[in-house]
């Protein structure tokens, strides 16, 4: 006991220190950026230089903010004496390097050490602080000795950590970070990293801190920015706090949906698209439709035929056989349909011009031919020279008049800018290789795929959904090239729910394919039914990709995993269940005698009077009944989540109602209830 105080007073001198050395940075990086802001300069390098500095002084000034919280957390000795805290920013006075980064190398050991492999600690201790004061010192021996005297053996942090009651609102786990999760954060692999586990393994905790590490240490992600993708807006508020809490701030979040309604400057917005069923989802997800789509530009491109141009009232006509040379050149340059429309209009161009000149030789000739014959033979260039020079034509550089110089007075280039300006000529590229937009190419296959579209065609009778987003985008890409804004590293949660036509528009947004997947095939809804990761990503990705596994969970008790069991073994035979690291009650099972609202009803009232976060979990076209129902009671305010919407989140306590229900509302309706099934940290109840 009395060695516990004074370990603690020790430490606390230590951190009242690193406390003063954060004040006095704070205060130095805020008039350094009241400076820079304030500064002006007409020189645009200048300008620039303190654009930049202002940016750098800013992230850092936020960093520090952010680690005010629970400042330091931990602290390593090595064997050979030295010492070091672990916090979440670095600070150093001189030389002394008073408190390491969670990100950085030398802090490693603190996250993987263990008794068996301890990395040259002797001991690891966790810190707990409330504001500025240590209340708890928590200590590890690593080096199998026995305890000395001023080893304060710990009482798990991460036992306490997850036991605790839950808010609503993920935390960062930067203290209680485990071994096979940390090695996945500072992977060095900078392609895709795809994590999986079972539900609970921390799969989001490790997406997160992987985006911030990544931000501090990928030079990429750090200049084009970081996106973190999530399956809905309830998921994204459920994370929103922990990227901020570790000093991030400037990660993009949002969903595959709105990603591209953002993106897409098509007059559609999201509010008025209404979400679709996981039928249509699935069918508008079909990876083949990116096929069609391309095929539907290029049935757009010079179809066969012929191209008339009327020049002077001259017809002009490109044969099946130039204009089909027209078309692959113009088609085979790897350009988007618009730009190389371009190329095409410049093609015809080329060969109306070409097609003047060759006609006004001959006419020249000919009229050199009448001449002749006219003057019986005689050279007529001096009687001819006049005329021609009234006419318009001057001498050629020899000083010579002829058809030659005739011909050369044509200016090619001047042709050609006419020819580019003509209206004529534009009206018949038009024809043939239409300027196009999205939406037309899109409408083009739902005609062919009426089971695509929602009461009609988009336009007429029919509205656009969600679904269509990611042919839209598609349509967008094969049109106008690669989208403006993309990522240097992208972050997808809960990937097991995109289509693959989704997929399609993420990698378009990370051109360097610097990603963390994670996600659980096991869970996968109905949407998509990806039965590999290979059938998510495309082979070829999911060949290069770097695939981890979590097995531990961290959410719920041995108590309720082994309730899930039975499910996981059904729909993913394949796939080892979870280790629980905590036990805890044994699921209450509740009949519900014909009255399931007034079951649930009851079984939350029991839930909520133990103060913890409760939800009730049902089948999607069951929720509003059972909400409206318990509104109404003294539990009224308890969250009914419809199954569809609970992936990723986590109650204490959680209520399923009717099982059987969520398990044939939908197909795969089994996976769902799995996922129903595993959402509580401490206690689950089953009513049905
Ligand atoms: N190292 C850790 N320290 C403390 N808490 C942790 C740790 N790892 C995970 N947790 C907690 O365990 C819970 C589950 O984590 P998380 O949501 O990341 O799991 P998941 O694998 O994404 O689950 P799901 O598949 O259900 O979405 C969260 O409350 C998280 O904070």
């Amino acid at each position: 006991m009395q060695q516990r105080q004074t370990e603690q007073s020790a430490e606390q001198e230590y951190v009242d220190a690193l406390y003063a050395r954060l004040d006095g940075e704070v205060a130095r990086v805020s008039a350094d950026l009241a400076e820079a802001v304030r500064g002006s300069s007409t020189d645009p390098e200048e300008a620039f230089t303190r654009e930049v500095r202002v940016g750098m002084l800013d992230r850092r000034a936020r960093t520090l903010r952010a680690a005010e919280q629970h400042l330091c957390f931990g602290r390593i000795d090595h064997a050979d004496g030295s010492s070091l805290h672990i916090g979440r920013t670095g600070l150093s006075d001189g030389d002394d390097q008073l408190l390491v980064d969670w990100r950085a190398d030398a802090a490693r050991p603190f996250y993987a050490a263990t008794a068996a492999h301890p990395m040259g600690l002797r001991r690891r201790r966790h810190l707990r602080l409330e504001g500025r004061s240590v209340t708890r010192v928590s200590d590890e021996v690593l080096d199998g000795s026995e305890p000395g005297p001023e080893d304060v053996v710990g009482d798990g942090p991460l036992l306490e950590a997850i036991s605790a009651r839950r808010t609503g609102r993920m935390r960062d786990v930067v203290s209680t970070l485990q071994a096979e999760q940390d090695a996945i954060i500072r992977s060095a692999h900078r392609g895709v990293t795809v994590v999986e586990g079972g539900p609970g393994t921390g799969k989001t905790v490790v997406a997160l801190h992987r985006a911030a590490y990544v931000l501090a240490g990928f030079e990429e992600a750090r200049a084009d920015g970081v996106l973190v993708l999530g399956p809905g807006s309830r998921f994204l508020d459920y994370i929103a706090e922990v990227l901020p809490s570790l000093g991030e701030n400037d990660v993009a979040m949002t969903t595959a949906d709105r990603l591209v309604a953002d993106a897409l400057d098509i007059g559609l917005d999201l509010a008025d698209v209404p979400e679709a069923g996981h039928a249509l989802r699935r069918a508008a997800g079909d990876v083949r439709l990116a096929d069609e789509l391309a095929e539907t530009v290029r049935r757009y491109q010079a179809p066969d035929g012929t191209l008339t141009v009327m020049v002077d009232g001259d017809a002009i006509t490109m044969d099946t056989h130039a204009l089909a040379e027209a078309r692959a050149t113009a088609g085979g340059a790897g350009l988007p349909h618009n730009q190389a429309r371009s190329l095409f209009k410049d093609l015809v161009v080329d060969f109306v011009s070409d097609e003047v000149q060759a006609r006004a030789r001959i006419m020249l000739a000919k009229l050199d031919e009448d001449i002749e014959v006219l003057t019986g033979g005689v050279n007529v260039d001096q009687a001819a020279a006049k005329d021609l020079e009234r006419l318009g034509f001057g001498p050629d550089e020899g000083g010579a008049f002829g058809h030659a110089a005739a011909v050369a007075e044509l200016d090619p280039g001047a042709l050609r800018a006419e020819l580019a300006d003509d209206v004529a000529l534009e009206r018949a590229v038009e024809a043939a290789w239409p300027h196009l937009q999205a939406a037309d190419v899109v409408l083009d296959v739902l005609d062919a795929h009426p089971e695509l579209a929602v009461d009609g065609i988009p336009g007429d009778g029919g509205t656009w959904t969600a679904v269509h987003l990611p042919l839209l985008d598609e349509a967008e890409h094969l049109l106008n090239g690669p989208p403006a804004r993309t990522y240097g590293h992208v972050v997808v949660d809960e990937a097991q729910e995109l289509t693959p036509m989704q997929w399609r528009s993420v990698l378009r947004r990370c051109p360097g394919r610097s990603m963390t997947v994670v996600g659980d095939l096991a869970q996968a809804g109905p949407a998509t039914g990806a039965a590999s990761w290979a059938d998510a990503l495309g082979s070829d990705l999911a060949k290069r990709a770097d695939v981890r596994t979590l097995t531990v969970c961290y959410r719920t008790t041995a108590e309720v995993l082994a309730a899930a069991a039975p499910l996981l073994a059904q729909i993913a035979p394949q796939q080892a269940p979870s280790r629980a690291v905590r036990n805890g009650d044994e699921p209450r099972r509740r009949a519900a005698d014909g009255d399931l609202t007034g079951a649930v009803v009851e079984e939350v009232a029991t839930e909520v009077a133990y103060g913890d976060l409760v939800a009730v979990v049902a089948a999607d076209d069951a929720a509003p009944g059972l909400a409206e129902a318990l509104s109404d009671s003294p539990a009224g305010g308890v969250r009914v989540v419809p199954v569809s919407q609970v992936r990723g989140l986590e109650f204490d306590a959680v209520v399923v109602a009717d099982p059987e229900g969520i398990r044939h509302a939908r197909p795969g309706g089994e996976r769902d209830l799995y996922v129903a099934l595993t959402r509580p940290t401490r206690r689950l109840v089953i009513v049905g």
